[in-house]
């Protein structure tokens, strides 16, 4: 099977190098890493600090040059989607499947089966101007919950910091043929793969983590275990949960897990930046929309009031336009 991996960042090379080892004909879709990928494929450092090196990984920087692909794996930051969405289209044939691994609530969510008032609905923060949903029919697409936690060390070069755990499911929560093929290739290259009927409670779950610690840690430049550990903060993250919680119920989806199991669990990661902190201290743009706003458009839809999440998005927002104009200065100065 041939598997097209858009974005050769920490998911994307973690996915690449386990699946090329098991055998897969593996090609990056790349930007700032492809001349590292081709000069000396992808290196990925495990957990236990086994480092394995594949040199059979393929890259390149255009969608057309690369063409259809069995699989497509799109592993770029959510706010990255929308901008190569109408260039999909080169990796797609008619039975291509389409696999989304952001964080955040998904630009599909109401689409491919999900019924109610809501179906259909487009969200603005998860899809500004609605591009994805023009370019990408949610019938190729398989929904993602990312556990893992990894961190791109070098162009070319992953290291795991903990976790191997990639949920998957049907948008209409059938376990299609498809679907079950998908989780015994990972299952093959090493990840535990579980096919959910339930993908948008999964993604849930997760969301429920990444829409409090992020931008809580982005903000204090703490860690996960600092973060939970701190009675505070701590609360502040319990409060924003327990608003996700009602937009979810309302949404009819209920949590497996209480706040405070998952408060535990992401305490249990230990000394661990969020990705959201890295981007801040790296200069990125930070995927505040998908994990925080979209929320925010879902209290708005449900009639549910979240001023916990909008007191921490709108320190947020400011802290994401300070970085916006800061690097604008320092590209200005050529650093
Ligand atoms: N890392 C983690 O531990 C976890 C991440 N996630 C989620 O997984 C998703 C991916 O995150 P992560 O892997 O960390 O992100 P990274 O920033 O490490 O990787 C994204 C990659 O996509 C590339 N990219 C962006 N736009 C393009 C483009 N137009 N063409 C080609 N390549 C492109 C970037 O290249 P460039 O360097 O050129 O910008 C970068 O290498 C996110 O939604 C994140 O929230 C979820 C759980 C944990
Ligand atoms: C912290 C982690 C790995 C899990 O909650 C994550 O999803 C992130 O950093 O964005």
């Amino acid at each position: 099977m041939s598997i097209a991996i858009v974005g050769a960042g920490a998911i994307g090379g973690f996915l690449g190098v386990r699946l090329a080892e098991a055998g897969e004909d593996v090609t990056f879709i790349a930007r700032s890493n492809a001349d590292a990928i081709r000069a000396d494929g992808m290196r990925l450092i495990e957990e236990d600090g086994t480092e394995i090196h594949s040199k059979s990984v393929k890259a390149t920087r255009s969608m057309q040059e690369a063409g259809a692909h069995d699989i497509v794996l799109l592993t770029v930051k959510a706010h990255q989607v929308g901008p190569i969405a109408a260039d999909l289209k080169h990796l797609i044939g008619p039975d291509t499947v389409v696999v989304t691994m952001q964080n955040g609530i998904p630009w599909w969510y109401f689409m491919g089966g999900h019924g109610g008032e809501h179906a259909g609905t487009r969200l603005e923060s998860a899809d500004p101007g609605g591009l994805i949903a023009d370019n990408l029919d949610p019938k190729h697409v398989i929904g993602s919950v990312v556990y893992p936690a990894t961190v791109l060390t070098d162009p070319g070069t992953v290291k795991v910091i903990e976790g191997n755990r990639f949920g998957l499911g049907e948008l209409d929560g059938s376990k299609s043929e498809r679907v079950l093929a998908l989780s015994q290739r990972l299952g093959k290259a090493g990840f535990r793969a579980p096919v959910t009927s339930d993908i948008r409670a999964e993604l849930w779950l997760k969301l429920w983590g990444n829409l409090s610690f992020n931008p809580i840690s982005a903000l204090t430049h703490a860690t996960l275990e600092d973060i939970c550990r701190f009675p505070d903060t701590r609360a502040i993250a319990a409060e924003m949960m327990r608003e996700a919680e009602t937009i979810a119920n309302r949404l009819g989806v209920t949590f497996r897990l209480g706040i405070e199991k998952r408060i535990a669990g992401a305490e249990k990661v230990g000394p661990h930046k969020t990705s959201m902190l890295q981007d801040v201290e790296a200069g990125r743009p930070i995927e505040l929309e998908a994990l925080v706003g979209s929320v925010i458009e879902l209290g708005r839809l449900t009639g549910t009031p979240t001023p916990h999440i909008d007191t921490v998005f709108a320190l947020m927002r400011l802290l994401a336009q300070s970085l916006e104009r800061a690097n604008g200065r320092l590209a200005i100065q050529g650093a």
